[in-house]
């Protein structure tokens, strides 16, 4: 569904070249922030400080999905649906990546693939919203967008959107990738190490029906060992971050020009994507991204034409260039086996060859009676599958998963083998936005995906 509110042309006066070209454009889900010298005063310091990430890496990257793309490796893309100034915490922030590299060794077991690992952290602070307001009894404020916007309390203040935030979320992204960097390089993500997590999750009662796999993976282990496989080198591991470049505030200061190349990347993050409400092809952020080198996904709903997908890769990727361009699937698990083949086998008859990835999380959303926004873990299980099977028909590749998770023991989503109900959700329910599977939910998930990775 693309936003049915009209896209507004900002204010700004236009500086019609290359980089900044997208301010002439309609552009849609921006903040009304409250001064626009204020917010000129965060974009210039935002463009003096340094780059989050190396162009190099993120060109590492792009051969990364390439692969992923061809059916030889496989993406796992996971994290909070917002991430908060308050939740980068070493012990939170610790836990995800914990998580991730716990689904990432069990989802590389079963495609028997390398699995490319990317959090949606580091920069995950802003948020579409399907409505511009919040009413709550008879106060309406403006809707709460992602902490690097405004805050989540419900006053007039919180609610007001304050340009201040953009910095200091750039460097709350800083401290949370300077983390997730110690922990991968660091000797947090030894292979033996992370099995041995799984092990204590299979052993779990309520997870026997994964022990198998579990046991399967500590023979393969243990085999690797015995052949004197070099466990020093499995002791790091690639971690890559991502997350919705949907604020222009902040991503546009955080574009450079990379000295080796002369071409433009945006520095806020390895790997950015258009949202499902901001995809317009002829819109401000499609024309934006068009013009940086960093590979790129886009959320396609169940709304999505053959031609808008087509008229996209043109966009976006005019070379086809391999790795370049990803799309991400969230057509709900009653739709995908209907809504996906189609735009699968226009996109395979036009010759393109772009990462396909699941994201089985934002078409199944429902609210309990109670108000709480959750999704049911048989529904994200059941649209994966759909997603396998709608590319087995087709003949293309299913390539990732995108996941909103956390490594806390929330309760947001119903089901798993916990068994979460509805009158659970309110023991735990933390997220600011949409519902995340929690750790355990999300290594069921990876242990049924592998299954299925592994049926194939
Ligand atoms: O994360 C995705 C969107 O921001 C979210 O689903 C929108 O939720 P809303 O419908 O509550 O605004
Ligand atoms: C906003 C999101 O998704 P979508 O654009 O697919 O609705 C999201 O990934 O949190
Ligand atoms: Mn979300």
């Amino acid at each position: 569904m693309v936003d049915p509110s009209e896209p507004v042309v900002l204010a700004e006066p236009a500086v019609i070249d290359g980089l900044d070209y997208w301010r002439s454009l309609p552009i849609a889900q921006q903040p009304a922030w409250p001064s626009s010298e204020a917010v000129s005063a965060a974009s210039q310091e935002l463009s003096s400080l340094p780059p989050l990430v190396f162009a190099g890496e993120v060109d590492i990257l792009r051969t990364r999905l390439a692969s992923a793309a061809r059916g030889e490796a496989f993406l796992l893309q996971g994290g909070d649906c917002a991430e908060t100034f308050a939740a980068a915490t070493a012990d939170q922030i610790r836990d995800r990546v914990k998580t991730i590299l716990q689904m990432a060794v069990v989802l590389t077991y079963g495609a028997s693939m390398p699995v490319i690992k990317m959090g949606r952290m580091a920069g995950q602070f802003a948020k579409p919203r399907s409505s511009e307001t919040e009413t709550r009894g008879d106060v309406t404020l403006p809707a709460y967008r992602g902490d690097v916007v405004n805050g989540y309390d419900f006053t007039p203040e919180s609610r007001t959107a304050d340009p201040a935030r953009l910095v200091r979320g750039y460097h709350t992204a800083a401290s949370t990738l300077n983390l997730i960097r110690a922990f991968t390089q660091g000797g947090f993500a030894d292979l033996r190490q992370v099995h041995s997590w799984n092990q204590g999750f299979a052993r779990n009662p309520a997870n026997v029906r994964y022990e198998h796999m579990a046991r399967e993976i500590d023979r393969a282990i243990k085999f690797m060992m015995a052949c004197g496989a070099d466990f020093e080198a499995l002791k790091r591991t690639e971690f890559y971050t991502s997350h919705e470049a949907l604020l222009m505030d902040y991503e546009r200061p955080l574009t450079r020009i990379d000295s080796r190349t002369g071409t433009p990347y945006d520095t806020s993050a390895h790997f950015v994507w258009v949202g499902e409400r901001t995809r317009q092809p002829d819109g401000a952020h499609i024309d934006f991204l068009s013009r940086v080198r960093n590979p790129l996904g886009v959320k396609l709903g169940p709304s999505a034409t053959p031609a808008q997908v087509l008229e996209l890769i043109e966009r976006l990727d005019p070379d086809r260039e391999p790795g370049r361009l990803t799309f991400i699937t969230r057509m709900g698990a009653s739709l995908i086996r209907d809504t996906l083949p189609p735009l699968l086998e226009a996109v395979s008859a036009s010759g393109a060859t772009p990462l396909w990835v699941s994201d089985p999380m934002h078409g199944n959303g429902l609210t309990t009676p109670t108000g709480y926004k959750t999704r049911r873990f048989d529904d994200v299980v059941d649209e994966v599958k759909g997603f396998f099977e709608a590319h087995r028909a087709v003949g293309t590749h299913p390539g990732g998963i995108h996941i909103e998770l956390t490594g806390d023991d929330v309760t947001e989503c119903l089901g798993g083998s916990e068994q979460i109900d509805e009158s659970a959700l309110a023991m735990r329910y933390e997220s600011l936005c949409d519902p995340r599977l929690n750790h355990m939910q999300s290594l069921e998930l990876a242990f049924l995906v592998a299954e299925e990775l592994g049926a194939r």
